[in-house]
């Protein structure tokens, strides 16, 4: 009430000034003041008289009439949005849009063109990866390739046609089971060497190559022989009714038989003319008038050929030449048939596919974007016909049931209705509200599981897949472990599906992969486009209508469990996850939790290899103030050994909290030594994933020296083999040892290749990154060696080690000063008393390790590296 009479009062000011004080004054009176006392009334007197002397009428005005407009906009937006809501709810959507494609074969028809195998005995010979020959790696063409290898998830590998070519053979096998040419120039014109020895290769291994013919810029040019082939190119051709040939031997994924017809929209295709039995035409279309005709320009009504065979007979060497480039949507699927023929079917890709279709936050939406009973009653219906492509199909329905019958009239009746025919689909469970998952602890995702299961419970709904998707792919990836947990507690969840991973574009590179037994796999859709604009329903008809006129490919469902199962047999090379930094990206930061900081992360590693010095550096490193390392590991020799080994299916939580919390992100620096990274296959990788900023730190001995002090820890340790054979017997174990010894042998023996090791982590980081320490020098001249790593690391200010390490003569090594009187040196495993090494063995190793140490000293050559003491040494005796 005191608010209503303050708005009167500022009213009556507007009325002071002369616009009819009177009449205000009457409804202030009524409205306000009536029934108040006369003291109220005598104050409001005094307040007239005060209020609406002139002098204050002009001043108060223009507040009052802020005020008036204040008021009048609220109450008309109120007004209005209330007004919107009803109509919305009330409007009637325009006749949502019906699928257009249209087969010109019936069934009998296409039965006619079965898919052709081309598997033959010929593929054994040729690996499973595709060289790409480009002019450059950035034109459109080029990326169209890659992106189409890619979602096939085909290995490629793209080099330049004016550089030397890779290694086309490895132990008598073809590496490439076709070879690309991004276009017919850049093969023509490739120097005589490189050319001489691709076209061996193809003869030799019986691959054929895919090659692009552009037309060129030039219009004047009209026609071109190709040099030293019987073939003749038409350029800048406009092209209409396009159709394929149906008696050749290629069609496996596309299916011949249809036409596109009218025209084409580029109007640069290239066609070709020849006069010899080695080429057979894949596709016909004929001329249409190009854009702007010459006066007495005529058209050409002959059959014209826009994509070639050359089916080898000429020169011993199968080709397909394509007239245009991919952004001609047919043309990717003859590439992939293409791909598929000239590499025996070793490039082939199954005919049966799988498809889910996820219809996420069932419930959910605000009110005018729900669905109606008519929507969902269309939906069952497309359910229906979905049916006679696909076999089995069923929606996959997720809900939030806090929302039930949380829209208006008609949307709360199509709630109802969804739940009538909850039968019909198949269901999921999702947030009970909706609920992001990475801002809650495990206890309240498992709450509100738990509403949602007895919801669904209530209403009959059945969920048995073992399937759930998390609102806004939250908490999936970057992984939010008390999901995962909660999932398996309360639904029993194996497996999930998101799109950010590793992100969210390019749309084509996403991957699944699978972590503590969930199976994260890909697909998803939105609500919105069922309810709303029921574009999903035509957009999934359209494309499974595409598919049975275009192509072979079966379209098949099966539960999203099993669904998982298969991704995984058909790439087990997903299996294993990749972690990244979220805070690298800015989607991933946004779905990861708010408690968690990513300067939890070391900013540099010390990565071994073993026996190496790595503890010294490590305890040196340690002194520093500014330096952090992390807590240690009572499992692993206080070593973390995360990016190595099981340790890294624990995931990014697990590594980060080894680290402390630093107190000043920018000038702290954390770190951590694990000296099993050095060798590991699959650790530079794994670091470059989630640190591709981190600076890495390598010791290198002469590796003979390696090999036997880690004998000696095997020896320590109580290794079996180690205390049952002589180093020289372990260093020498030929094939045909015990699988044990040989075991062993690799164990000792292969981390001192250190050319091979370091090559690898050259193949992620830049050199600048790796710093590489001679491990003599670290034992001989501690504090010179400090003082290059603290420059490498970019710390100030510098610490002055000269007065913080100490040789001591009877460790024989230097140890850390602790205070005047004391030091501490390493443990006795690290500095260890044990025999020379026997000369045979020593011998043995050093020719053993020869070729290996002349590669390693030209690489850091290459690499602009300081070669170590130890190695000049070695290759100058
Ligand atoms: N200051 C200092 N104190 C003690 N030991 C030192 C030092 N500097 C280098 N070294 C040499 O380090 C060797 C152990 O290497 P790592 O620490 O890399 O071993 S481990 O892989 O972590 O087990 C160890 O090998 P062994 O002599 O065979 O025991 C030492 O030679």
């Amino acid at each position: 009430m005191s608010i209503l009479c303050l708005y009167d009062l500022c009213v009556n000011e507007v009325g002071c000034n002369g616009v009819g004080l009177e009449a205000f004054s009457v409804m202030l009176k009524t409205d306000c003041f009536n029934s108040r006392s006369t003291k109220w009334k005598r104050h409001w007197e005094r307040l007239k008289t005060t209020w609406c002397r002139p002098s204050l009428f002009r001043h108060l005005t223009i507040t009052k009439a802020l005020l008036v407009a204040i008021i009048l906009t609220v109450i008309s937006l109120i007004f209005l949005s209330y007004h919107l809501m009803m109509l919305k709810s009330t409007y009637r959507r325009p006749n949502p849009p019906k699928p257009v494609v249209t087969c010109h074969l019936n069934r009998l028809q296409q039965s006619l063109f079965m898919p052709k195998d081309h598997s033959s005995h010929a593929s054994v010979r040729i690996g499973r990866r595709v060289l790409v020959l480009v002019e450059s790696q950035y034109t459109k063409l080029a990326k169209q390739i890659a992106c189409l290898l890619e979602s096939s998830r085909f290995e490629y590998k793209v080099e330049n046609t004016g550089r030397n070519l890779p290694m086309l053979t490895h132990n008598d096998k073809g590496r490439f089971g076709v070879i690309i040419f991004e276009s017919l120039e850049a093969y023509i014109n490739m120097d005589h060497w490189n050319r001489q020895l691709i076209d061996k290769y193809c003869r030799d291994y019986s691959v054929g190559m895919i090659i692009f013919v552009h037309s060129v810029n030039e219009y004047a040019v009209e026609k071109e022989k190709v040099p030293g082939f019987p073939l003749v190119l038409r350029y800048n051709m406009a092209l209409k009714d396009y159709r394929l040939n149906v008696f050749t031997d290629l069609w496996r994924m596309t299916r011949p038989g249809e036409i596109i017809g009218g025209d084409l929209s580029e109007d640069n295709w290239t066609v070709f003319e020849y006069n010899h039995s080695a080429y057979e035409p894949l596709a016909y279309a004929n001329a249409s008038p190009p854009p702007y005709v010459d006066p007495g320009f005529v058209l050409d009504n002959k059959t014209l050929v826009p994509v070639l065979q050359d089916r080898g007979t000429f020169d011993g060497i199968p080709r397909i030449f394509f007239g245009n480039d991919l952004q001609f949507w047919l043309h990717r699927l003859v590439l992939l048939d293409a791909l598929s023929y000239l590499s025996h079917g070793k490039l082939s890709l199954s005919l049966d596919r799988y498809i889910q279709i996820d219809v996420d936050d069932i419930f959910v939406g605000i009110t005018g974007t729900r669905m109606v009973v008519s929507d969902v009653e269309a939906m069952v219906k497309a359910q229906e016909r979905f049916r006679k492509d696909v076999e089995g199909f069923h929606f996959n329905l997720g809900f939030s049931g806090w929302f039930y019958q949380h829209g208006n009239s008609l949307e709360n009746a199509g709630d109802e209705k969804i739940l009538e025919y909850k039968d019909k689909f198949w269901w999921f469970g999702h947030m009970w509200r909706h609920e992001q998952a990475h801002k809650f602890s495990q206890e309240h995702l498992e709450k509100s599981m738990l509403y949602n299961s007895q919801f669904a419970k209530e209403h009959g709904i059945q969920i048995q897949h073992q399937y759930a998707v998390a609102p806004h792919h939250s908490g999936v990836y970057p992984v939010h472990e008390p999901l995962y947990e909660s999932w398996k507690n309360v639904w029993e969840i194996r497996v999930t599906s998101t799109e950010e991973y590793p992100k969210l574009y390019p749309s084509w590179r996403r991957r699944g992969f699978i972590h503590k037994g969930i199976m994260i796999n890909i697909y998803m859709t939105h609500l919105g486009n069922y309810g709303n604009d029921r574009l999903a329903l035509y957009t999934f008809e359209s494309i499974f209508k595409f598919i049975k006129c275009w192509t072979n490919l079966k379209l098949k469902q099966v539960p999203p469990l099993e669904l998982g199962i298969k991704y995984f047999e058909m790439f087990p090379e997903e299996k294993d996850p990749l972690w990244q930094d979220p805070c690298l990206y800015k989607r991933h930061f946004m779905i990861w939790s708010a408690n968690k900081s990513c300067d939890r992360l070391p900013k540099f590693l010390v990565i071994g290899p073993q026996k190496t010095g790595t503890t010294a550096l490590y305890t040196f490193l340690g002194m520093h103030p500014a330096i952090l390392h992390n807590f240690k590991s009572p499992d692993t020799f206080e070593e973390v050994q995360f990016f190595n080994g099981n340790n890294y299916y624990k995931g990014l939580d697990w590594y980060m909290d080894f680290f402390p919390m630093p107190e000043n992100t920018t000038s702290d620096f954390l770190f951590e030594k694990s000296a099993t990274y050095f060798d590991n296959e699959l650790v530079p990788r794994r670091v470059f994933a989630l640190l591709p900023k981190a600076k890495l730190i390598t010791i290198l001995i002469h590796p003979a020296k390696r090999a036997y002090s880690w004998y000696q820890h095997q020896r320590a340790h109580g290794d079996p083999v180690a205390m049952n054979y002589s180093f020289l017997e372990i260093v020498k174990a030929g094939d045909s040892a015990p699988r044990k010894l040989r075991e062993l042998r690799n164990r000792c023996l292969i981390p001192g290749i250190y050319v091979q090791h370091l090559s690898r982590w050259l193949e992620h980081f830049p050199s600048r990154q790796l710093f590489i320490v001679d491990g003599e020098r670290l034992k001989s001249k501690p504090i010179a060696v400090m003082n290059n790593v603290q420059r490498f690391l970019h710390i100030e200010p510098r610490y002055n080690y000269s007065a913080q390490i100490r040789f001591d003569q009877k460790k024989g090594f230097y140890c850390q000063v602790m205070d005047e009187n004391k030091i501490k040196c390493l443990g006795k495993s690290k500095g260890r008393q044990y025999p020379p090494m026997e000369e045979e063995a020593e011998d043995y190793l050093r020719s053993f390790y020869r070729k290996h140490n002349i590669q390693l000293s030209k690489f850091l050559n290459k690499h602009n590296y300081r070669i170590p003491d130890w190695l000049e040494r070695e290759l100058s005796s």
